[in-house]
């Protein structure tokens, strides 16, 4: 295992395995124009690691994330600067959306606004109980315009509008029932769930899972018929995989398979 520190992003690496986690527990975790650039470049070094199979964003202390750091953004009221910020947290969504291999959300404590946008940028995302879910930059006169591509993204619109436009704060069971979330957990239970997904995911034939992570988030934004022929393409590749020809090998042979990631 090989742990890489910076103060504001914690990288651990375990075997195939990437763990992000944010760490300024004392602001709840607020996304600092820093913390966003650390996430960045970890996750465009990680992106070029070909024997990772799977990436945890976590969260130190108390919140998973309390949206963008309203004491940063108040201090250079620019328009120039506000641009340049709310890009640069759009690439980071982005490349979370893009990135090769399934990245799954452990949330604790209270994801708000572009926390609540994290959760969504993930692919996967399982919550303690007691987590809590607000778009609440509408509280201090916000409407959360960028977590609102994510949000829309993975919830249903109307309920992604209710919660852009009240702020109110959901448990993690209304955010499994939205599509937010995958799973909820006991408090206690939130380190074992999570890696009880890892443990499946890295258990499946890497190339079936970097091809489906790669082609899953490109067909959502395709007409039916673009999709249909896109991914039947893939679908075509994938079956001449050497994985694939292994993995229905070993179903036939009623053995299991022995995946080469090729
Ligand atoms: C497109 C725009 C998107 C956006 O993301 S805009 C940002 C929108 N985010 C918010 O509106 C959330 C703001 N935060 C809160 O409303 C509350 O916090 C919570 C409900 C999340 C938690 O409340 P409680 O449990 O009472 O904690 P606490 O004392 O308010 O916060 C703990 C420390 O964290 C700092 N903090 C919390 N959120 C932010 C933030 N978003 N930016 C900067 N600092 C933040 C606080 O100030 C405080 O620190 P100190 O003890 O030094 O006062």
């Amino acid at each position: 295992m090989t742990t890489a520190e910076s103060p504001l992003l914690l990288v651990d690496r375990a075997d195939a395995v990437a763990t992000l986690t944010l760490n300024r527990p004392a602001q709840f975790n607020a996304l600092s124009e820093e913390l966003l650039d650390e996430l960045q470049r970890s996750l465009d070094a990680l992106a070029a690691d070909d024997d990772l199979r799977c990436v945890v964003l976590a969260a130190a202390g108390r919140a998973f994330c309390a949206g963008h750091d309203l004491k940063q953004m108040r201090a250079r009221p620019d328009q120039e600067y506000y641009e340049q910020l709310f890009a640069r947290c759009g690439r980071v969504m982005q490349s979370l959306v893009a990135f090769p291999v399934p990245v799954i959300a452990k949330v604790h404590g209270m994801a708000t606004a572009a926390g609540c946008q994290l959760v969504a940028s993930c692919d996967l995302a399982i919550a303690a109980d007691s987590a809590k879910f607000a778009v609440s930059g509408i509280n201090v006169g916000l409407f959360c315009s960028t977590p609102a591509v994510a949000l829309t993204r993975s919830m249903p619109i109307k309920k992604a509008f209710e919660m852009l436009v009240t702020g109110r704060f959901i448990g993690s069971a209304e955010a499994v029932e939205n599509g937010l979330i995958n799973q909820a957990v006991p408090d206690g239970q939130l380190d074992a769930a999570v890696a009880a997904l890892v443990q499946t995911i890295c258990a499946k034939s890497p190339v079936a899972v970097r091809t489906g992570k790669a082609m899953y988030q490109r067909q959502r934004g395709m007409a039916l018929d673009q999709a249909y022929e896109y991914a039947g393409g893939i679908m075509a590749c994938n079956m001449m995989a050497a994985d694939a020809a292994e993995g229905i090998d070993a179903f036939i042979e009623k053995r299991p398979p022995m995946w080469t990631g090729r």
